[in-house]
């Protein structure tokens, strides 16, 4: 057993969705499958206290009350006690307090690393997504309180593209309202938002948590309206203000790309517009989202084959220099390069290879060059094979 087997487990759903009657099965039949929506998956993200789990927990039971209960992932392994009905919780996999112990590792250290183990098993977590992704609406994703545990580390990362590698993908990040009614603050809280939405590239909800506490209306105007945040940032003077408002000019641009719902956690209020958001910013992950990230792959793949090919002439330039020998004139291992080597993919597709025309005398000199190099290849592994004597 290796010391990631010894730390991190299996993965397991902890209760199976085909066992909550509250969750409606979508028919089985392939056919009926084929074009069926699949589950969004949502990461809530959010600063410490902002309300996240309170949302996970109060959005479950909304969702499960409207008939279409999500399926709940935990990511957080220092977490005590998770309040809502989640499938599959970190906690079954890695023991954070193990961790911490068998790496002499502070709190935030352990949760990194416990992080870090469950993604390496996390191929487990997407194989049972994938079978449970016709049956629900929404995977909800409950994220470390560290917030920059997920969104600043590498299986943050992992597990953000693994996910929006094969389900609609969308940030939500859960702000608390009423830490943001001072324009410095309102801004370091946008400023993280936009940060993460730079670094994800996803569809990206603000849910404006708390607004029992605190009236939204003013943060959602200075969203809306740098003008109005202008104004309320003149009234501040120091370093800060002015940083906030060359910030808030800058981060104006991205505002656009950015859905924000005011909802309370607690009381559920502007649940209905954030599900409606959530439609809204999947409709955008398949339309807009997904195209540019298969291009990109595609271009991605295009780049590496090019690649490859250059390795390939490049392997053949080196065994002509050898079998033709460094005194061969150039066009001779010209000539050979083109002809003797044409083994993969890459010789068939290169249009070169296909309009040269070779008289029947050249490319035998050249097969017969490749031979000789063959068969010195093959005696010298004989002589090294051979006990000595
Ligand atoms: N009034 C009010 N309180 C809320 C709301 N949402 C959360 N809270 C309270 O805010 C506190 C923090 O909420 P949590 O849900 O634990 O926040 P969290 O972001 O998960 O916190 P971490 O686990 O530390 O990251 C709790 O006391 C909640 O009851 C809300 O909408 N209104």
């Amino acid at each position: 057993m290796d010391m990631i087997d010894e730390l991190a487990g299996t993965i397991d759903e902890k209760c199976h969705v085909a066992d909550r009657p509250d969750i409606p099965l979508v028919p089985s039949d392939d056919s009926s499958r084929k074009n069926a929506p699949t589950s969004t998956c949502l990461i809530v993200l959010g600063m410490a206290g902002s309300g996240k789990t309170t949302f996970v927990e109060n959005l479950s039971k909304y969702l499960t009350a409207n008939g279409a209960a999500p399926y709940i992932v935990n990511l957080d392994p220092a977490v005590r006690q998770v309040p809502y009905p989640v499938n599959i919780d970190i906690r079954d996999t890695v023991k954070y307090k193990a961790v911490m112990k068998k790496f002499g590792l502070g709190p935030n250290g352990g949760i990194m690393t416990s992080l870090n183990l469950f993604t390496t098993k996390f191929s487990g977590v997407l194989d049972l997504l994938e079978k449970r992704k016709f049956e629900v609406k929404h995977m909800i994703f409950d994220t470390p309180g560290q917030i920059e545990v997920f969104t600043w580390s590498a299986s943050g990362s992992i597990i953000t593209e693994a996910l929006a590698d094969s389900f609609p993908t969308v940030i939500v990040y859960v702000m608390d309202v009423s830490t943001s009614t001072s324009p410095i603050t309102f801004m370091s809280n946008m400023l993280y938002a936009c940060s993460i939405l730079y670094k994800s590239k996803l569809p990206f909800i603000i849910a404006l948590n708390k607004i029992d506490m605190v009236d939204p209306t003013l943060v959602m105007k200075w969203i809306s309206d740098f003008e109005a945040f202008d104004v309320a940032v003149e009234k501040e003077e120091s370093y800060a203000a002015n940083l906030s408002r060359s910030l808030g000019l800058i981060l104006d641009e991205f505002y656009g790309a950015i859905r924000t719902v005011p909802v309370s956690a607690l009381t559920c209020q502007g649940f209905p517009k954030f599900v409606e958001a959530v439609e809204a910013a999947t409709l955008e992950f398949n339309t807009e989202y997904k195209p540019e990230m298969d291009k990109m792959k595609a271009d991605q793949r295009e780049s590496r084959k090019l690649k490859s090919e250059d390795r390939f002439e490049k392997l053949k330039r080196e065994v002509l220099e050898i079998s033709t020998g460094p005194s061969s004139s150039r066009d001779d291992k010209s000539r050979a390069m083109d002809t003797s080597v044409s083994i993969g993919p890459q010789g068939d597709s290169n249009a070169k290879h296909e309009q040269r025309n070779f008289d029947a005398e050249e490319s035998g000199m050249e097969e017969t060059s490749f031979q000789r190099f063959l068969e010195s290849a093959k005696k010298a592994k004989e002589i090294a094979k051979k006990p000595a004597a």
